[in-house]
């Protein structure tokens, strides 16, 4: 490492040397800014690109009137780059012939009053149908309805009408659908791309952008080719001609002023429909926020400066003109670096389990996409099951078999149960002072001992007994009246996710509460973007150094949102503290600072570890729970011959007269199957990183201290050598089979094993089993718009708790007889 870190310092010197000489040799007389650091920048985006930032009404004249011939273009974008045909579409384009063609050819054909004009019909039919529909749903109840994704769908349409001529449905874009693929389009495309900042950073593609650009792309392209050629064939049979017939007429007549072939022509349809739909997925409540949205866009795409000029006495650059000092220093690094790998293994003759071949300094973080446990797995077929990787500067050892994740967790399970340094759970659980990130030794020791103590022992899991039973039946009562009349369609994840943050409220805090009393976006909001974060591969996980440079902005984010949870938990322990006078049953944040106040504990133990450990409650138990109910309603859906069965055992046992017990489940024995089957093929937790805490060898192959250990459950489940046919969902697998899901079986490990396993095991079956049981039998469910079971897909979304990409949407009917 003195050598890795030797050269920062380096680089660093002589960078903030060559800005320093550089502003001293030009006498650049920036605009005032924030102090900014080197390297990364005076802005934290920005890395190497100098930016103004103009934010009153008179600067902006100066910017987008008198000066505008000069800020008229856009700087590079990798995202246009790879999803606009290399920047060609008309919003990303540069300043220039190129672009002022394809902005006159939009105005006349698409934006014209006269073209305008003549949608209005259209636009009309359009609007009386969603009313319509509207109308339809809120004469009988007082229905919710789901604004943003109505206002978002006749948007959607509006656009297909005038730009391609006709409607396209979801199923046509892709089996995500269209608005899925627009939102992750525009996650993307907002996501601050290092290579945006730092040009040379672009090739590497640290943050896998790319990647995801390439397949979205992709995607795009061959729905826009399929349009073209849908145009193609019926050209001589139409009457009116639509915005592609008329860019087809100009290609075809050779009269654009500019090259104009396929793939500029699908950029200019491209490009305005991504701008509209851009608009409408943004939740504008209004046309003011709607107008806004698209300003920001703009703020976001930027402008750049085509020359230098002098306005308010300040001096604009356009990118850096002198890179060629940063090449050669990288230059340098790499080869360094390179040379000080290849000695040091042959000094030490080490001998690494096998696996792929990586990169100097990067290592292997180049091969991981959205869904590491995918990839991982996918090399693990060709690199075996005990594989090396090196994550940045972390040595990884990934496991993907049964019996060497026995290895890990069994054998030498003493010295794996350590957990590495996560910036995550660094910023938002009190340097790392929660259970779940905490490293091996006597403070996780007694944590979990508490935990295990006051919150999961059979006895209190029993006392919560009652609360469940009165939440579940308050969902199948919502589910029950919405059933009744129409057939309307559910979002069964966010009704699974809200009974679910119910009753991990109710179980940890004591009380319900409401999605206000976290914060204005909501409590699946804010679990939803911890989630998100802490899966995103944080550069200061891998490159320890780059953690304070923040060049993702992780950080940042992070520290706001533990100040949002801080507050809330706070709050929490504020009311136990006032309230626990006239308490008589006593829930676990009042024992907790039972503990706390009486200093019985073996351990330091004040506030924040309180705080550490109601959070890891909070994201551990919600997510969890949630996503495996939702994996099982999805292939139950997706096979209806098992959903049949199921609830034909529910009948025998339980009866169409009454609901489920908690007691009835030891009976359902189908229903086990089918758990650990949804678990199996769905893991939740796919991937829960150890560390070594000694060295070691494991199948003779030796694993540093320090190293990251993966264990892929993921891959483990699906092992072709012990699971036949492991892709498909087939529950009668564990017929005759004592396999279990409490982490003795290897081959089937979605709750982990040994000293780390998941604490909350029995809390998690009871929970998982008891609401998939009460909504298979208190309803039929079918999917909406004639969807057929196969078509319902089964995309990942990676994070703590991996869960459904998109919501699960279904039909419910109520089957019992006491209606
Ligand atoms: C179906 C539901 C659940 C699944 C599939 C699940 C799965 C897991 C897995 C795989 C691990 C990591 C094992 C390892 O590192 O090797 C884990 C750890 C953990 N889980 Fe769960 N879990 C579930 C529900 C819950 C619930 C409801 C809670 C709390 C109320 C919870 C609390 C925890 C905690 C605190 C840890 C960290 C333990 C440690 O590091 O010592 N889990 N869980």
């Amino acid at each position: 490492m003195a050598l890795i870190w030797s050269m920062l310092v380096v680089i660093f010197i002589v960078y903030a040397f060559y800005e320093l000489l550089n502003n001293i040799q030009n006498r650049k007389r920036y605009p005032p800014g924030p102090k900014g650091l080197p390297i990364r920048g005076n802005l934290h985006l920005l890395g190497l690109v100098p930016t103004i930032v103009v934010s009153s009404a008179d600067t902006a004249e100066k910017f987008l009137k008198t000066y505008d011939h000069i800020f008229a273009s856009r700087p590079h974008n990798e995202a246009a780059y790879y999803l606009a045909y290399g920047q060609k579409n008309m919003l990303a384009a540069k300043y220039g012939p190129y672009w002022r063609n394809m902005r006159k050819l939009c105005i006349q054909h698409l934006l014209s009053n006269q073209k305008i004009n003549s949608f209005q019909s259209m636009r009309r039919q359009q609007v009386e149908l969603m009313i319509k529909s509207l109308k339809n749903e809120a004469c009988d109840h007082r229905v919710f309805v789901d604004l943003s994704a109505k206002i978002s769908s006749l948007s959607a349409d509006l656009t297909c009408l005038m730009v391609f001529g006709k409607k396209y449905m979801d199923e046509d874009l892709d089996k995500r659908g269209f608005k899925a693929l627009v939102n992750e389009v525009e996650h993307l495309a907002a996501t601050p791309n290092l290579g945006d900042f730092f040009p040379f950073l672009g090739v590497i593609d640290l943050q896998g952008l790319t990647r995801r650009l390439k397949d979205f792309s992709k995607v795009f392209d061959e729905f826009l080719e399929k349009i073209i050629d849908e145009h193609v064939q019926s050209r001589d049979q139409k009457q009116s001609k639509d915005f592609v017939d008329t860019m087809l007429d100009i290609m075809q007549s050779g009269e654009a002023e500019f090259q104009f072939d396929r793939r500029r022509y699908v950029n200019c349809s491209n490009g305005h429909f991504r701008s509209s739909y851009r608009m409408d997925t943004n939740r504008a409540s209004s046309t003011s926020s709607c107008v806004v949205k698209l300003l920001r866009h703009g703020c976001k795409g930027g402008h750049e400066a085509a020359l230098c000029s002098s306005t308010n006495a300040s001096r604009v650059h356009g990118r850096l003109c002198s890179m060629a000092l940063i090449w050669a220093m990288l230059v340098i690094i790499f080869i360094l670096y390179a040379f000080y790998e290849l000695l040091n293994n042959i000094q030490n003759g080490k001998r690494y389990p096998p696996g792929p071949k990586g990169l100097p300094i990067i290592g292997h973080l180049h091969l991981l996409g959205k869904n590491p446990h995918q990839d991982f797995l996918k090399l693990a077929k060709t690199h075996g099951p005990l594989m090396y990787v090196r994550l940045g500067l972390v040595p990884t050892i990934v496991v993907s078999s049964a019996d060497t994740a026995e290895k890990f967790l069994k054998t030498y399970d003493h010295i794996f149960a350590s957990r590495p340094h996560n910036e995550a759970a660094y910023y938002l659980a009190y340097g790392q002072r929660n259970m779940i990130a905490a490293k091996y030794g006597p403070y996780w020791r007694n944590m979990r001992k508490l935990c295990t103590q006051h919150l999961f022992s059979n006895q209190k899991i029993n006392s919560f007994q009652s609360m469940r039973r009165q939440r579940i039946e308050l969902m199948i009562k919502s589910l029950k009246n919405e059933a009744c009349d129409h057939r309307v369609v559910v979002d069964l994840s966010a009704k699974i996710s809200s009974l679910s943050a119910d009753l991990t409220c109710l179980m940890v805090f004591g009380k319900k509460y409401m999605d206000e009393d976290l914060d204005k976006r909501g409590f699946k909001a804010l679990v939803n973007e911890v989630e998100h974060l802490a899966a995103t591969p944080n550069l200061g996980d891998f490159f320890p150094f780059l953690g304070v440079i923040d060049l993702q902005g992780l950080t940042r984010r992070l520290k706001d949102l533990s100040k949002v949870f801080d507050e809330f938990l706070e709050k929490i322990i504020d009311e136990h503290v006032q309230s626990r006078d006239q308490k008589q049953s006593k829930d676990f944040v009042d024992t907790m600072l039972d503990i706390m106040q009486s200093g019985e504990a073996e351990f330091q133990f004040d506030r924040r570890h309180i705080k550490a450990i109601l959070f890891d409650m909070l994201i551990a138990a919600m997510g969890t729970s949630a996503a495996a109910i939702e994996w099982i309603l999805t292939e139950l859906l997706r096979h209806p011959h098992v959903m049949k069965k199921l609830q034909k055992e529910l009948e025998q046992v339980v009866g169409l007269e009454r609901m489920v017990k908690e007691s009835d489940l030891e009976k359902l024995n189908y229903l086990d199957m089918v758990v650990k089957e949804g678990m199996r093929l769905h893991c939740v937790v796919p991937l829960m990183p150890h560390e070594a805490m000694e060295d070691c060898a494991v199948n003779s192959f030796p694993i540093q201290k320090g190293s990251r250990i993966m264990i892929n459950f993921y891959a483990v489940q699906r092992d072709p050598n012990i699971w036949p046919e492991p892709e498909k969902f087939l529950p009668e697998r564990f017929v005759e089979s004592s396999i279990d899901v409490r982490g003795r079986d290897f081959q089937l490990l979605p709750f982990g094993s040994g000293r780390r396993s998941c604490p909350a095991m029995q809390l998690g079956i009871i929970i998982v089993q008891l609401i998939v049981a009460q909504l298979v039998h208190c309803l039929d469910w079918e999917l909406p718009n004639g969807m057929q079971p196969c078509d319902l897909d089964v995309e990942e979304q990676f994070g703590l708790a991996t869960s459904r990409e998109n919501p699960l949407m279904a039909m419910p009917t109520y089957r019992l007889n006491n209606a």
